[in-house]
This record gives C-alpha cells, structure tokens and sequence, in this order.
C-alpha cells in the first residue's frame, strides 16, 4: 500500500510565535481528530528544532525544505543531512521549484541530495514539474520525464521505493491556478509508468506521488481522488489550521 500523505510547506513564513502557534494547533488537531493520510510539515530551518520538541510522539513528520549536496564543511548558510538526522527529522524536500529558479539548483543537485538523505534514513520529497513555458510548448511529459530519470535514476529498487515525489507544475504554484485533476493525473500516471520501465511496475506501485500546486480546500477532494495522485504538498494552504486540516480531511 502506497503511502497517503498531506504535507505542508512553509516556505520563508511565519515569526517564531506564530510558528509555535501553529505546531501547537496542528498537534491538537491530530491528537483530537483521525486522519486517513501522514502528515508532515516543512518549516523553514530555524524551526525545525522546535518542531521537534512540539511533536515529540512523532505526531507529525518534521521535514527541512532544503539540504545541502555536501556532507559538512564550508558552506555557508547550508544544513547537512547529519544535522538533520541529529535532531531526528523525517526528510527534506528535495529540488522545489523555488530552489531551481532562485538557487540554481539543477536535477544533478537533486540526485546527489536524495542519495545522501536516504543514505542517512531520511525520506526525501522530490519535486519536479514543468514551467508555463514548457507546458506551452507541449514538453511537460519529456521534462518530467529527464527530471526524474536525471535525479533518481542512480538508486536501486529498494531506494527509490522510499523517494516520495511531488509533482508541481510551476505554473501552478502560489498563482491560483492549478492543474486539472485530469492534468495532474495524467502526469502522475506518466511518472509511474517512467518508473515501471525502470524498476517494474511492482516498485512503481509503491511510490507516492504527491500534487502540489494551489491545492485547497475546495479541491483537494477531486485532485486527490485520482489513482496515481497519493496526497498532496501544499503551500499557502499549510498557512492557517482551519485551510489545512479541511485539506487533511480530503482523505475521509
Ligand atoms: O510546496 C508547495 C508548493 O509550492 C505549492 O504551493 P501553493 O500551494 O502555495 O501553490
């Protein structure tokens, strides 16, 4: 059985109280209501720690948004993949959108942080989807495709097996747009099948394949009702308890 996940990014939000508020509402929530998928949740770094101590029974998964290619030494404002084990996270998002447009990160980057994640016990989340321009052009099938051939690859059948993928179209991302249940099936589907021809369909049945782009909680249910869609990554949603545990509930 795959894994059924909503899973929260916070990007660069949220001063410290706020953040603590948050964590302390969301672990009343999960410990008062029963939900049929994981949680997790991405606060930026600085709160990774705290996260911890607030969800000590491991409530929620507690993943960094971001970790470095290298193992330790001079990299300046980086976090390693020991640091993160040191505190008992769960994983790390992995090649998000936003690191590709801002930081330059490149799916050679991304092949070289999942293997190290998994190396340490860590799940990591994978992202990949196509620009506007791209889906325009009628590329989206090929780029996602050499995104993930280029990033996971190099793993064996028991590795990619624990890689969790987001599939996030760009154009959908924090724009309101998002895609079509449909779309976004459609590429879920083609991401399975690239991994079957690879691994065989029995790994490629195992992965979860998460949507992420202005999902909400008016359309969690439909997007998530699709067959090769296992949960969600959600952005601005993940913001506010009362957005995100409708989400959650997608599931019942
Ligand atoms: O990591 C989350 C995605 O970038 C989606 O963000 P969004 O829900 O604000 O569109």
């Amino acid at each position: 059985m795959r894994r059924k996940i909503v899973a929260g990014n916070w990007k660069m939000n949220k001063n410290v109280i706020d953040a603590q508020q948050l964590m302390v509402q969301l672990l009343s929530y999960k410990n008062n209501n029963t939900t049929n998928c994981e949680v997790w949740i991405a606060p930026p770094s600085l709160y990774l720690m705290m996260a911890k101590d607030v969800f000590e029974k491991d409530e929620i998964g507690v993943f960094a948004q971001d970790i470095s290619e290298h193992e330790s030494g001079a990299y300046t404002g980086e976090i390693s993949v020991d640091m993160l084990e040191s505190i008992d996270a769960t994983g790390s998002l992995i090649g998000h959108s936003e690191r590709r447009q801002y930081h330059g990160e490149t799916d050679s980057h991304c092949n070289r942080k999942v293997k190290l994640a998994l190396d340490k016990g860590l799940i990591p989340v994978y992202c990949n989807g196509e620009t506007l321009e791209q889906r325009k052009a009628g590329q989206h099938f090929e780029v996602v495709k050499n995104q993930t051939e280029v990033a996971l690859f190099t793993l064996s059948a028991e590795e990619i097996k624990k890689v969790v993928i987001a599939y996030e179209p760009v154009w959908a991302i924090g724009t309101g747009e998002t895609a079509t249940p449909e779309q976004a099936q459609e590429i879920h589907a083609h991401i399975r099948s690239i991994i079957a021809a690879k691994y065989g369909q029995e790994v490629a049945d195992e992965v979860s394949i998460l949507y992420g782009g202005s999902v909400k909680p008016d359309n969690a249910k439909e997007i998530f009702s699709q067959p090769d869609i296992d949960g969600g990554l959600i952005g601005g949603a993940a913001l506010k308890l009362e957005d995100f545990s409708k989400i959650i509930e997608a599931f019942n």
